[in-house]
């Protein structure tokens, strides 16, 4: 052994480059596939901290730098925000309504009709503001769903959010503008449409 390799440093040496090289390899294997697009994990909560060149030179030190300078790099979608306020959320869920309403199919199925029943009952029944079901349930009970038609849902649906406008003592909207105000959604070659939708008054 002494006479094939006589140096002691040179011994040395050459293991750190073999170390050196190892590293290289896996740091490289880790950089693709920390950066690779996956279908069920696009954003990794971790990074390089600077990034590694598998054919560039680099020394054993510089490269156990890099393995222990990772830097965490919170994915900003993932931090905590504001919670969604009261208004917020009935915005968001009248917006889906009266989009769902606009969409609504001028001759509806038997199939059809019971599933907008359904989910007026499941409002009333899962609203995530407890208050406000416990409202809409009185609402709905004074004001049954109607929904034989694309215009019939629409009105009823304006009408019931006015009895919500009422109650909290918000203007009433004029529901002769409610198609105007609330359309289809906007979607190439009418790949929205719900089963039941004739091109009637459809722009295309
Ligand atoms: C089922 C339900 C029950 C709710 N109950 C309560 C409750 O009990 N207490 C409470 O504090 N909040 C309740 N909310 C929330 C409340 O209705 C409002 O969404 C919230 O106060 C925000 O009001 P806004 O003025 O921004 O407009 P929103 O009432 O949210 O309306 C959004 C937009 O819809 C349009 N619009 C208004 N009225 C009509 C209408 N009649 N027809 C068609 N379009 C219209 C207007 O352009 C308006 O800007 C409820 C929401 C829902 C979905």
């Amino acid at each position: 052994m002494a006479a094939e390799n006589p140096n002691p440093i040179q011994a040395l040496i050459q293991t750190v480059e073999r170390f050196s090289s190892c590293v290289q390899t896996h740091l490289a294997n880790f950089t693709q596939q920390a950066h690779r697009p996956s279908p069920t994990k696009r954003n990794p909560l971790m990074s390089l901290s600077s990034s590694v060149n598998a054919d560039s030179p680099a020394t054993a030190t510089h490269l156990l730098i890099k393995v222990f300078t990772f830097i965490p790099s919170v994915d900003s979608s993932l931090k905590p925000s504001a919670p969604v306020t009261k208004e917020e959320l009935g915005r968001a869920t009248w917006t889906f309504l009266h989009t769902l309403a606009a969409q609504y199919p001028e001759n509806p199925t038997r199939q059809q009709k019971k599933d907008v029943k359904e989910l007026m009952s499941i409002l009333s029944r899962m609203y995530p503001c407890k208050e406000c079901a416990d409202h809409f349930k009185e609402v709905l009970r004074a004001n049954p769903v109607m929904a034989g038609s694309q215009d019939e849902f629409s009105q009823w649906l304006c009408h019931v959010h006015n009895v919500v406008n009422r109650s909290l003592g918000k203007l009433i909207f004029p529901c002769e503008r409610v198609d105007a105000r609330w359309g289809k959604l906007d979607c190439e070659q009418r790949a929205c449409d719900l089963q039941g939708t004739t091109t009637k008054n459809i722009d295309l």
